[in-house]
């Protein structure tokens, strides 16, 4: 679909769903699909630089002006003709009245022969293209003394020298950084085409759940993936949207998602993601045609359900914190940021070597909580997937791929830090 559309067109309401006979999807087949299936969702806007920060261009965008625009000073000190300041040994030139200064030029001919007071940043009047720093110079207001030879051009700044007019400064696709704000300023821009900001919506389903900090009645336990997805998609950019949380009652879940279809772009649900007799999130999805109960060949987040309600792509997340946390990372990442614009992108790893030992099962992918100490990757000591002190402890994953079946401590592994999935 062409970028920038004003009105995008909706998902295909199958556009997650497996080709029969598949049951387990590899991580890459799961991703491959995703990438396949989705496109933009938002149509674009100019906004004020001021307001562009962090937000997804929407076109490329070209220098309007040259940067710097003009020749001027890098220095304060005294500008004249490349060729008086030629010889070696003291030089001596007649100043002229006046003086440049930045936005305030001089705006007559510096005639052959003399020199004239220059400011920083000041644009070079017509005569001069060399300048003399102030701390070489000698002066009594009259003239200025300095020691030769000095280097033609010195201290100056060419016009375009940074960027040329009608040089490409951004592409689409790009989310703004406070950088790119001073270069789209720089180069004539006071507005910027970005794409809408991503709506998403986060739901947790499940009777047990309580609000964070609620009493806790038996059987009860409280919703950690609420404030949790809904931080990450706040980091990513996104406007995120709190849908509270949702009961084991189908009727009432399909009620929520209608509204959550009107309200956002896209949805990430945690809890009911499996085929249980509870799991409504999936049956759901199925229900309405367009769901895929993803089992993928993943550790954590096996149970994934991928569905579209009225045109909302839903991200069904396994309930288990881990399971969310990671699948969140791994599937829903790559997707919002295609959906919001920002085209498809996968997380930068190193390989490091491993400062823990492992057996794991051939055939699936796993994400181990882990961070890096004195350059080796050491993992959380247990793997269970309600245990969100690991997330919290750890500073990014070690991913084992699917042939991966014994880890010796020095062998290398791929670590990926948190900061590649933009947290
Ligand atoms: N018979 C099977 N049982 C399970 C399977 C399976 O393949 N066969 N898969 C297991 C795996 S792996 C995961 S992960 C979980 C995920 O299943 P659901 O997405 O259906 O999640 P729930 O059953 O609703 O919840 C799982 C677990 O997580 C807790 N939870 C849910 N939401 C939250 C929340 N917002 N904050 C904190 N904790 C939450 C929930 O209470 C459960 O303990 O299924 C396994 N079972
Ligand atoms: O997806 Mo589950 O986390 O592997 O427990």
């Amino acid at each position: 679909m062409a970028r920038g559309e004003l009105a995008p067109p909706p998902l295909r309401n199958d556009c997650f769903a497996l080709p029969p006979g598949v049951s387990w999807t590899p991580v890459d087949a799961a991703l491959e699909r995703l990438q396949e299936r989705l496109a933009p969702v938002v149509s674009f806007e100019e906004l004020p630089l001021f307001r562009a920060a962090g937000r997804v261009l929407a076109r490329d965008v070209m220098a309007l002006r040259p940067n710097p625009p003009e020749a001027n000073s890098a220095v304060d000190g005294y500008g004249f003709a490349a060729d008086l300041g030629g010889a070696s040994g003291e030089v001596t030139l007649p100043l002229l009245a006046g003086r440049a200064a930045a936005g305030a030029p001089f705006r007559h001919v510096v005639p052959e022969g003399y020199a004239l007071r220059v400011l920083t940043g000041a644009a070079l009047p017509e005569g001069v293209d060399t300048v003399v720093l102030d701390e070489d110079t000698a002066s009594d207001g009259a003239t200025v003394a300095f020691r030769g030879p000095v280097k033609p051009r010195s201290n100056t700044r060419r016009a375009g020298e940074d960027v040329a007019r009608g040089a490409s400064i951004l592409t689409a696709g790009r989310r703004l950084t406070p950088a790119d704000l001073a270069l789209a300023a720089a180069t004539g821009h006071g507005t910027l085409p970005v794409f809408r900001q991503l709506r998403v919506g986060v739901l947790s389903t499940g009777d047990e759940l309580t609000e964070p900090g609620a009493a806790v009645a038996p059987g009860q336990i409280a919703d950690a993936n609420r404030p949790m997805l809904l931080s990450i998609l706040h980091r990513w950019g996104y406007e995120a949207v709190d849908l509270g949380r949702a009961p084991d009652d189908r009727n009432a879940l399909a009620a929520l998602f209608d509204r959550a279809a009107d309200r956002v772009d896209a949805l990430l649900t945690s809890g009911g993601a499996s085929a249980g007799d509870e799991d409504h999130v999936s049956a759901l999805l199925t229900q309405a045609g367009s769901q895929a109960t993803w089992r993928i060949a993943l550790k954590p987040g096996r149970p994934l359900a991928l569905g579209v309600w009225s045109g909302m792509p839903v991200f069904g997340l396994p309930g288990n914190p881990v399971a969310a946390f990671t699948c969140a990372l791994v599937f829903a990442r790559p997707a919002l940021a295609l959906l919001g614009g920002a085209g498809w992108t996968a997380p930068d790893g190193m390989t490091v070597p491993a400062g823990f030992e492992k057996r794991k099962k051939a055939g699936r992918r796993e994400f181990l909580r882990a961070r890096l100490r004195e350059g080796r990757a050491e993992v959380f000591h247990s793997e269970g997937s309600g245990r969100v002190s690991g997330l919290s402890w750890a500073e990014g994953f070690v991913e084992l791929d699917e042939e991966a079946r014994e880890i010796q401590p020095g062998d290398p592994v791929r670590y990926i830090p948190f900061s590649a999935f933009d947290l």
